[in-house]
C-alpha cells in the first residue's frame, strides 16, 4: 500500500471578485478531500473553469486554501509546470534557467552546471541569451519542460503541457514523461485529453464546481466522465 505524500482535508478556496470587504465570494474549490500517494501518476479532468488549474496552485503551495487543511510530508517540494511560467521576461535563458533550479531548491552551483544540460534538451541553444518576452509560446513551454526535467521535485504537477511544441518535441516530451511515470516520481497530471490521462494515470480525479465528483480507477472514472458528457449533450 503506497503512503500519501500530500493530503486535502476539506479544503476550499475563494476568489473574491472584487477588492475590499464588499466583494462576493466565488467559491472555486469546495471541501475537496483527497490523498496523494507517493510514486503515483494522479490525473485530474473536469471542464472549463472546474478548477483543475486552482487545484494545482494549492499543491504547490503557490496560493493558500480558505479553509480545510493541506499536509505535506517533511520537506515535500512540488513543482507547478504550466505554459505559464513564473519566467522573467526581461532576463535571458540562462538566468531564468539558474533562477528556476535555485528556487526549486537547488545550490546554485548546481543550477549552474545544468544550464547546458537544459539548453541542449530544450534546443534552444540560438536563443538562449535573449530575453525570455522574444521566445515563442512553444519555446517557453520547452524550456519550463527541460527545466523540470531537471529539478526533480518530490512531486510534479503538470497543467496541459503535453501538447505543446512542434511534433518532434511533442513526441520527445511524451517519452521523457513515459520515462518519468516509470521512476516512482509522484506527478499530477491535468488534460483535457482523454488518451493522455488514460495512457499515464493510475488514478484519476474528476472535479465539478471545485467538488470532487469522482476519484478511481482512470478507466472507470473517464468512462463516467464520458457518460456524463454525452447525457449533457443529448438534453
Ligand atoms: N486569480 C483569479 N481571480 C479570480 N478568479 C479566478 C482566478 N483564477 C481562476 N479564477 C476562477 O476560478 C475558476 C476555476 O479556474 P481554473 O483556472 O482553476 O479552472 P480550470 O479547471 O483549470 O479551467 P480550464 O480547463 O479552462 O483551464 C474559474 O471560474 C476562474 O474564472
Amino acid at each position: 500500500m503506497k503512503k500519501p505524500v500530500l493530503k486535502f482535508d476539506n479544503v476550499s478556496l475563494f476568489y473574491k471578485n472584487r477588492l475590499g470587504i464588499f466583494g462576493a465570494k466565488n467559491w472555486v474549490i469546495k471541501d475537496l478531500t483527497f490523498d496523494l500517494l507517493h510514486g503515483e501518476v494522479l490525473g485530474v479532468i473536469g471542464k472549463n473553469g472546474a478548477g483543475k488549474s486552482t487545484l494545482l496552485r494549492l499543491l504547490a503551495d503557490i496560493i493558500a486554501p480558505n479553509s480545510g487543511r493541506i499536509w505535506r510530508e517533511e520537506n515535500t517540494r512540488a513543482q507547478l509546470l504550466t505554459l505559464n511560467l513564473g519566467f522573467i521576461q526581461d532576463l535571458n535563458g540562462v538566468d531564468n534557467i539558474v533562477l528556476s533550479l535555485v528556487s526549486q531548491g537547488l545550490p546554485i552551483k548546481h543550477a549552474k552546471s545544468l544550464i547546458e544540460t537544459v539548453t541542449d534538451y530544450a534546443e534552444l541553444a540560438h536563443v538562449i541569451r535573449q530575453p525570455l518576452r522574444t521566445y515563442s509560446a512553444g519555446q517557453k513551454a520547452r524550456l519550463g519542460f527541460a527545466i523540470a526535467l531537471q529539478a526533480t521535485p518530490d512531486v510534479l504537477l503538470l497543467d496541459e503541457i503535453l501538447g505543446v511544441g512542434d511534433k518532434d518535441f511533442q513526441e520527445k516530451s511524451s517519452k521523457a514523461l513515459a520515462e518519468v511515470v516509470q521512476s516512482e516520481q509522484t506527478v499530477v497530471l491535468v488534460s483535457h485529453s482523454s488518451n493522455t490521462i488514460e495512457k499515464y494515470c493510475q488514478r484519476t480525479l474528476w472535479i465539478e464546481q471545485g467538488s470532487c465528483k469522482m476519484l478511481g480507477e482512470t478507466s472507470d472514472v473517464l468512462d463516467a466522465y464520458h457518460a456524463n458528457q454525452a447525457t449533457a449533450q443529448n438534453t
